[in-house]
């Protein structure tokens, strides 16, 4: 049977190149840039295997020439170049890859590497270029030739006039548009920034004529003004190098290039990892809370490269969202780029890098909990509210991975403490891990529910952090142990001699009840309290909703009025319980005053506002005339 050959149409296709397969059209330097690196790498390795050629690093270069009068911006390299024969396939058939059939040939070895495979990238020219000049000489021959193309029109191919060895690329730019401005692309300053961006450690000298301004002899308002050719681009990409070659500085510097913020790192980790996939990777933890860390505009995410090229700037799959704090890089040769370079064909080796980077940093934290407790308590201080979100998020998908890395503050050792150090010193007969909820460490210390926690002997967790309850719910246990809120109607434990008698209870009931239905709405119950000591009043809560559960979630802005069940706890050892029960006896228009007092106190106590204030303060006087 005949076989037929498809057909396609290379206009449309060229079209579909241009517009289609790059969101931004600055990457077209990063393109063309590559393809220089590539080309004089070709010349490296050919060198290795041919005893006629050396090759010496210095001699070679990539050099980028905007001029803004005639509107052209040139890339010149001192690479391999191209036959006539060569620019025919290589640039006048779309997808038609000469470097990958380079690197299929010629075994690569060093960590040089060639960037080139889908042979699409030099169309990308197209997007800022009404024409494109190619002059290439190729290595070995005497002759240079001029590829030229307007575009989808097709191409020119012309004898030329070139010394040197290597390709010149003239682009004649674009005029601006309505909605694009083209002229960026002849502009030093915006051609450097592309050229730090994506191309920063290309691994050949990328040049440009600079302009320098010095201030003129004594005066600090006249500038002189000349250009002198520089070196854009870093060059050596730092994770290649050796660990031990690289100083605090060196990952100093790296970091305040990069941007990753306007601290300095308080931890970094390097790694090289030879495995199912080869990466290297710098990562930081910052010292400082970026200011819009805990905003919607904060983009987590770490840059990725693909053999020293930026792919893309923040990759958020790189990291789950509870280390959204850690900036940094990874390179890896083995990414199975898709055409555009932007997106990876399959997202399995990204999710290998992610685990095994979310391994990573979880141990570093531990090793820096466990070996210098200062610095990450200062690291607590900025982020641990995202690690307790970590814990909280995803229905606690994520807990077992964080717990060992939050903390809280002790009322014993009056600093932050780890859920494992406090389990370990627990009392034998200590059931629960008790915390208590307020706005400060202060306030939640004068608690009359944390007075009785106290004089047990017992550690009191202080919870500050609107997510810290959350969090814990979430957690349910640590160690087998189970959290219980100090203002828990329940705490577990018998209190001995405070324990009201049952007689005590059964004597008062009527007081009580009395008291509930002048409260009813406000209270579920009213009981002679296990834990008050030395204050005549205070809140417990029965069920799920704890008092700051109910003020957080009160203060949202989807609130749905949810209620704690408050059941108002008086101490019956105190000297107002007398005045209660005689106001019961003589006085019931007192004891419903006095009812309405206690109950405000309360609420005053755990820091919720008086439903009428002015009301309060009359009843106060009422008390004292
Ligand atoms: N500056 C150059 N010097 C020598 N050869 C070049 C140069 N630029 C392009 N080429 C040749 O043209 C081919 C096509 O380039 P193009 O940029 O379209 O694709 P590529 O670099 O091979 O692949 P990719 O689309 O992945 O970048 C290259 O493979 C290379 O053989």
């Amino acid at each position: 049977m005949e076989k037929i050959q498809f057909k396609a149409e290379s206009k449309r296709l060229l079209e579909l190149m241009i517009n289609s397969i790059y969101s931004q059209k600055e990457v077209f330097l990063r393109e063309l840039i590559s393809n220089a690196s590539d080309a004089m790498d070709k010349i490296y390795y050919k060198a290795l295997t041919d005893d006629s050629l050396s090759f010496k690093k210095e001699d070679y270069y990539i050099k980028i020439i905007p001029n803004k009068e005639k509107r052209t911006l040139t890339i010149i390299d001192t690479g391999i170049g191209m036959t006539k024969g060569e620019l025919e396939n290589n640039l006048g058939t779309i997808a038609k890859s000469g470097s990958l059939a380079f690197k299929n040939e010629t075994e690569l070895k060093d960590g040089h590497d060639i960037i080139g495979q889908f042979g699409v990238g030099f169309y990308a020219a197209f997007m800022v270029a009404d024409i494109v000049t190619v002059i290439s000489k190729a290595l070995g021959s005497d002759n240079a030739y001029r590829w030229e193309s307007a575009g989808a029109d097709g191409y020119t191919i012309t004898p030329a006039n070139k010394e040197d060895i290597g390709t010149e690329i003239i682009l004649t730019i674009k005029e601006n548009t309505e909605d694009e401005t083209y002229d960026e692309y002849l502009d030093e300053h915006r051609l450097k920034e592309i050229i730090k961006k994506y191309s920063d450690f290309i691994s050949f000298p990328i040049k440009m004529d600079v302009t320098v301004r010095t201030p003129k002899e004594g005066s600090n308002e006249e500038f002189d003004e000349y250009t002198e050719e520089k070196v854009i681009n870093s060059m050596v990409p730092i994770w290649r190098k050796n660990k031990n070659e690289l100083t605090t500085e060196d990952y100093e510097k790296f970091y305040t290039e990069k941007r990753y913020g306007f601290d300095k790192p308080l931890k970094t980790i390097h790694t090289s990892v030879d495995g199912t996939i080869r990466y290297h990777a710098i990562l930081f933890i910052p010292e400082k809370t970026p200011f819009d860390y805990y905003s919607k505009e904060y983009e987590k995410g770490l840059e990725l490269y693909s053999n020293g090229v930026l792919i893309m700037s923040k990759c958020s799959d790189l990291l789950p969202d509870y280390f959204s704090f850690v900036k940094g890089m990874v390179d890896s040769e083995d990414l199975s780029l898709n055409i555009s370079r932007e997106m990876l064909q399959q997202d399995r080796q990204l999710k290998l890098i992610a685990k095994n980077l979310n391994k990573k940093i979880k141990n570093e934290l531990l090793s820096l909990l466990k070996n210098e407790r200062e610095k990450y308590e200062t690291f607590y201080q900025s982020f641990g509210r995202q690690l307790k979100y970590g814990v909280y998020s995803d229905f606690g998908m994520n807990k077992e991975v964080l717990q060992d890395l939050i903390m809280f503050y002790s009322s014993k050792e009056k600093k932050m403490v780890t859920l494992a150090e406090y389990v370990e010193r627990m009392p034998e007969d200590q059931p629960f891990i008790y915390y208590g909820s307020g706005e400060s460490y202060d306030r939640i210390e004068k608690l009359p529910q944390t007075e009785l926690v106290h004089d047990k002997g017992y550690e009191v967790l202080y919870f500050t952090d609107e997510i810290d309850e959350f969090a814990i719910r979430m957690l349910r246990t640590y160690k087998e142990k189970e959290f219980k809120s100090i203002s828990s109607s329940d705490l577990g434990f018998e209190t001995e001699n405070e324990q009201p008698s049952e007689s005590e209870e059964k004597e008062n009931k009527a007081l009580f009840d009395y008291m509930k239905t002048t409260l009813s709405g406000k209270v579920k119950d009213v009981r002679a309290s296990k834990r008050l000591k030395s204050h005549p009043v205070c809140f417990s809560t029965d069920g799920e909703v704890t008092i700051e559960m109910e003020k957080i979630l009160n203060s949202m802005p989807d609130s749905q009025n949810i209620k704690a069940d408050k059941v108002l706890e008086l101490n019956v050892s105190h000297e107002v319980f007398q005045s209660l029960k005689n106001a019961f006896e003589h006085d019931q228009e007192k004891l419903t005053l006095y009812t309405k007092l206690l109950y405000n106190q309360a609420l005053l106590i755990e820091g919720l506002p008086i439903s009428d204030p002015v009301e309060f303060t009359n009843d106060i006087c009422k008390v004292m005339v």
